[in-house]
């Protein structure tokens, strides 16, 4: 059976009064975890909290501001939150492991494969992965900033075929709900594309102490749905109405996964990678790589942006800045400056050596979805 992905956040593992763990809720979610391991399912669990729990503890009122408070609130939270974890999943017998990611490390090729045997290992042994970005080390550049974006790349890196993001709501809504009591549920989203009819009103950074809000939901489900990933969003603090979904009710807002799954590397290249810049794409290249299935030649590209070497990651926008694929560039931005705007039989000319054909060759291009 392929994994199921459940991730919670702080708003559901907290009490919203005190910030102190919501343990009924925690120790529910964990009874039906080991009801799901006992139906054959491989779960991962991406937990939330570790700030929240450390502020707890230190008693701390606010989500603290500066960056190394944050990083070391969590590293006093982490330890706390897998000791609760591993309490009540030791009641069933049931082995956990705690898996600290940072960006980077799904970044780099080798690095991703490597996490990606780690999870297939442990799921093989029968432990349940307990996943958390590294916030204590983590920098700016390398974070993923926020667990439902990390839930999802989880989700596409174990190739589950349910991600669950628990949360302090029951479902996604036209807005708000806690701002507008008119807001509309929305219940099954067949694609992506359809939510821009909708145009929702998916508010702020959330509540006081979640990280992203609605927005990130929907990242995740963009990540998730293009991975053959079915994604739900549902209320955390009904952790049994899991296993009501799984047999079909219409609980939360369900996104179809996409039928036609993008392959383990070009998801990755999507996802995983860190682009190093942008290129700004003509309108006939834009068609060429969108509808026609071509890789991108130096004709079709007007403008660049950011610092990269071949193989590195690059944006493909178009010339409202639009991001319309990403791919890996063959060369750098001090060569494609040169000859952006050119034929490609020029290009060897210009450059004083033999070239690739492309700059981004097919194989190498993801469309945005
Ligand atoms: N359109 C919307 N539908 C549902 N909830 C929304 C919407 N826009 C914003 N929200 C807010 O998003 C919050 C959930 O996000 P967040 O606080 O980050 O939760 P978590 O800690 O579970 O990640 C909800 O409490 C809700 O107020
Ligand atoms: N890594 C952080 C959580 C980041 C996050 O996305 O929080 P949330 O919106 O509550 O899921 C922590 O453990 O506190």
């Amino acid at each position: 059976m392929r994994p199921i992905v459940l991730k919670i956040g702080t708003s559901s593992l907290t009490q919203p009064d005190s910030g102190r763990l919501a343990l009924s809720t925690i120790a529910t979610l964990v009874e039906v975890i080991c009801d799901l391991r006992d139906r054959g399912y491989p779960v991962v669990l991406v937990s939330s909290g570790a700030v929240g729990v450390g502020c707890a503890r230190l008693g701390l009122t606010e989500r603290p501001k500066a960056i190394a408070q944050k990083q070391a609130v969590a590293a006093v939270g982490q330890g706390r939150l897998m000791r609760v974890y591993d309490d009540l999943f030791s009641q069933f017998d049931q082995p956990i492991a705690q898996v600290l990611l940072t960006r980077g490390d799904l970044a780099q090729r080798s690095r991703y494969i490597n996490a990606y045997s780690t999870f297939q290992e442990l799921l093989r042994m029968g432990a349940i992965p307990i996943v958390n970005e590294n916030d204590t080390v983590a920098v700016d550049e390398l974070k993923f900033g926020d667990n439902d974006t990390l839930s999802a790349l989880v989700a596409s890196l174990v190739e589950a075929e349910w991600l669950f993001l628990l949360t302090d709501v029951d479902r996604l809504y036209s807005a708000d709900p806690r701002q507008n009591p008119d807001a509309e549920p929305i219940r099954l989203v067949e694609q992506m594309s359809d939510l821009e009819a909708l145009e929702l009103d998916i508010g702020g950074r959330g509540s006081q102490w979640g990280t992203g809000g609605m927005a990130t939901k929907i990242t995740a489900a963009q990540i998730g749905t293009s991975a053959g990933v079915r994604v739900v969003i549902t209320d955390g603090s009904q952790p049994r109405n899991l296993l009501k979904i799984l047999e079909g009710a219409d609980i939360g807002t369900q996104f179809a996964p996409q039928p036609q799954a993008t392959s383990a590397r070009k998801r990755w290249i999507a996802h995983g990678l860190i682009p190093a810049g942008k290129l700004y794409l003509d309108s006939g290249a834009v068609r060429a790589i969108c509808t026609g299935g071509g890789s991108l030649l130096a004709a079709g590209i007007r403008d660049l942006e950011g610092e990269f070497q071949p193989q590195d990651a690059v944006q493909l926008c178009d010339l409202e800045g639009r991001e319309v694929a990403r791919g890996l560039v063959n060369f750098s931005h001090e060569a494609l400056e040169k000859i952006c705007g050119k034929r490609s039989d020029e290009i060897a000319a210009i450059l004083g050596h033999d070239a690739p054909e492309t700059v981004v060759h097919r194989d190498n291009l993801v469309l945005a979805s």
